[in-house]
């Protein structure tokens, strides 16, 4: 259905331009909407998909528009060639500026980008060879196959080509190994990194591909209008694409569309009808923007095509049809990395220290886990655990001591060297994409298994590494028994399943040793017992094991091994029985409360420590 709505709606583009009775203003305008719907789909990606608000990319246009004019009025090259050299520059200058402004966070960034963006506007305009203010006229028409593209309703067909192929490959990218990555730049930084991610490296590529976009935009532009000057490069329409993309909604390709389609529709209509209702001249333009703005904001936060297409799935059925998909094909596996010998050391912890200021939260701990594995790390409250499980994976830097990962080094190591070792890790509090479907987040779990990069997936040539991404995917998710969520959105899930699902993506990432903080918390009894079943298969394979848990039944049950923390200091270790029957850990979990330590719990109460979660 929405591939016959595709069609119709690219015919009726295709033939507008050829009947006669198509007003010369629609095409005027139609061409508008095709090119700040380039820059716009640009911003979906930097902006909305990956939360990174760039007000400046009216400079990149100013880019792509300068090269042309000057290198084919002043030098005599080809247009084609003017945008080779543009891309190129805008390319450059896109890398160097990225790769300064990014590192902004928070407000910080939106003001480094009006900073550029207000710079290059100005050199624009005090450039000689620029024609200064002025600008640069006579500009040739670009030629294609020998046809001159002259007129308005000839470069149309250039401009909703590029238009389209701009968003076949934006759609291409994030839908592919790279485009999870993106996807999870915004609410899922941390979490990316530990399955191997480098997401600086991300962000400065979205940026770059959202700069040669927009660079596009303003050689068709400079082209179309055989004239350049400063003022449609300026800050003000760098505010105009981000309204655009935010009306739009900023996370879909044709959010693109739509959002220019209607600013640009709207702007004029504006101009038109507001001098009459309110008989004045005077330009309030931007102060009916302001109040759309603020009205958009308020009532359709994600734009104005997510409601639409949302609208559209619940008519037609096919969020429902899109659920009920079979699973990827079965392709060959992906290659799994060898793993230690049953009994070798995997992991070392050395007197490992951690200080928050005045407070030791894990005071110089020792212990081993060594292949084939399971190891407890229990606890009351507080007493340290998950600051441990940050140091073994790198989110937090040891004050002193060290950890040792099959003789390497893991102390000094950001959490994405250590995923590259294999350590696969899920979180105390549940870290997924919630509005990525549980299979994509599984996906992400394997994105180092996988080499395909931006350029490969955006002209879609990678099916095949990604079909092996999404079976392995699949795979794990069968394994820990949610096969039949595979296209559920994550968010959609009950807390105890996507739990779960952390622990499937973890294990898509081929891990030696995996780390689990609080897997079994908010499970049923019988899905907890499916768990330890898991566990215990994936220990049988060779798999090393460390975890975070309270349920006491669980872990007593479960592990090989106990190490148990209080007030961040190491007190008991040992097995389970062992553990049971010190009474230091007694005193630990009861505090010296009248309360009853039950670690041997009934069956459908597990027993819990008391004052433990
Ligand atoms: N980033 C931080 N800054 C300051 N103090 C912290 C930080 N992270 C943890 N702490 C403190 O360190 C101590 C240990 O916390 P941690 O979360 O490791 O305990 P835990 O055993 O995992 O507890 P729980 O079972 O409740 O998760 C606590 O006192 C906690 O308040």
């Amino acid at each position: 259905m929405n591939r016959i709505i595709l069609v119709v709606f690219i015919l009726a583009l295709g033939v507008l331009p050829q009947l006669a009775s198509t007003p010369e203003f629609w095409i005027t305008q139609l061409n508008y909407v095709g090119l700040a719907a380039l820059v716009v789909l640009g911003l979906v990606l930097l902006t909305g998909v990956g939360g990174l608000t760039s007000f400046g990319q009216a400079a990149f246009v100013g880019i792509g528009a300068y090269t042309t004019a000057y290198l084919t009025t002043a030098a005599g090259w080809s247009p084609w060639f003017a945008l080779v050299a543009g891309l190129l520059i805008t390319f450059a200058v896109a890398f160097v500026l990225g790769a300064i402004t990014l590192r902004l966070s928070g407000h910080y960034l939106p003001l480094g980008t009006i900073a550029w963006c207000l710079s290059l506007y100005y050199l624009f305009g005090n450039l000689s060879f620029l024609g200064q203010y002025d600008g640069i006229a006579g500009i040739q028409p670009i030629s294609f196959l020998g046809l001159s593209l002259l007129d308005g309703r000839d470069i149309f067909y250039l401009i909703w080509v590029f238009v389209f192929l701009s968003m076949w490959a934006t759609r291409n990218l994030l839908d592919s190994r790279p485009g999870r990555a993106i996807r999870a730049l915004k609410n899922g930084k941390g979490m990316a990194e530990s399955f191997g991610v480098n997401m600086a490296s991300y962000k400065v590529i979205i940026f770059v591909y959202s700069a040669l976009l927009a660079c596009v935009s303003g050689w068709l532009y400079a082209h179309m209008q055989r004239a350049v000057s400063p003022s449609p490069f300026g800050l003000n329409y760098g505010i105009e694409y981000l309204f655009m993309a935010v009306v739009g909604g900023g996370s879909s390709v044709w959010g693109a569309i739509m959002g220019s389609s209607l600013i640009l529709l709207l702007k004029d209509q504006i101009q038109n009808v507001l001098p009459k209702l309110i008989n004045t001249t005077a330009n309030f333009e931007l102060v009916v923007f302001g109040i759309l703005m603020i009205l958009v904001l308020q009532y359709a936060r994600d734009g104005i095509w997510p409601i639409i297409s949302g609208w559209w799935a619940s008519i037609t059925g096919q969020g429902e049809a899109k659920r009920r998909r079979g699973p990827p094909p079965v392709v060959e596996a992906l290659p799994q990395r060898s793993r230690p010998q049953a009994g070798t050391l995997v992991l070392d912890v050395e007197s490992a220290r951690k200080q928050f200021g005045g407070l030791v939260a894990v005071n110089d701990i020792s212990f081993k886990l060594k292949a084939g594995e399971i190891v407890g790390l229990i606890g009351p409250n507080g007493a340290g655990k998950s600051t441990t499980f940050n140091l073994i994976t790198g989110v937090l830097p040891v004050t002193s001591g060290t950890v040792t990962f099959l003789g390497q080094r893991l102390e000094k190591l950001p959490s994405r060297e250590i995923a590259k070792l294999g350590v696969g890790r899920t979180f105390q509090h549940v870290q997924l994409l919630p509005t990525m479907t549980v299979l994509e987040n599984v996906a992400l779990g394997a994105h180092l298994r996988s080499g395909v990069g931006v350029l490969q997936a955006a002209l879609h040539i990678e099916r095949k590494d990604e079909a092996r991404l999404l079976h392995e995917a699949a795979k794990q998710l069968h394994r820990v028994g949610l096969g039949d969520y595979l296209y559920e959105q994550a968010g959609n899930l009950a807390l105890g399943q996507q739990r779960i699902l952390e622990i499937a993506r973890a294990l898509a990432a081929d891990p030696v040793l995996l780390l689990l903080d609080e897997p079994a918390a908010g499970l049923r009894y019988k899905e907890k017992q499916e768990l330890a079943k898991v566990l215990g298969q994936l220990r049988s394979e060779g798999m090393s094991i460390l975890l975070v848990e309270h349920d006491m039944d669980f872990v007593m049950n479960l592990t090989d091994h106990l190490v148990v923390m209080d007030f961040g200091t190491k007190i008991a270790e040992g097995t389970p029985d062992v553990v049971q029957a010190n009474p230091a850990v007694l005193e630990a979990y009861l505090g010296g409360i009248d309360d009853d330590l039950e670690l041997e719990g009934a069956e459908g109460t597990p027993a819990t420590a008391g004052g433990v979660a």
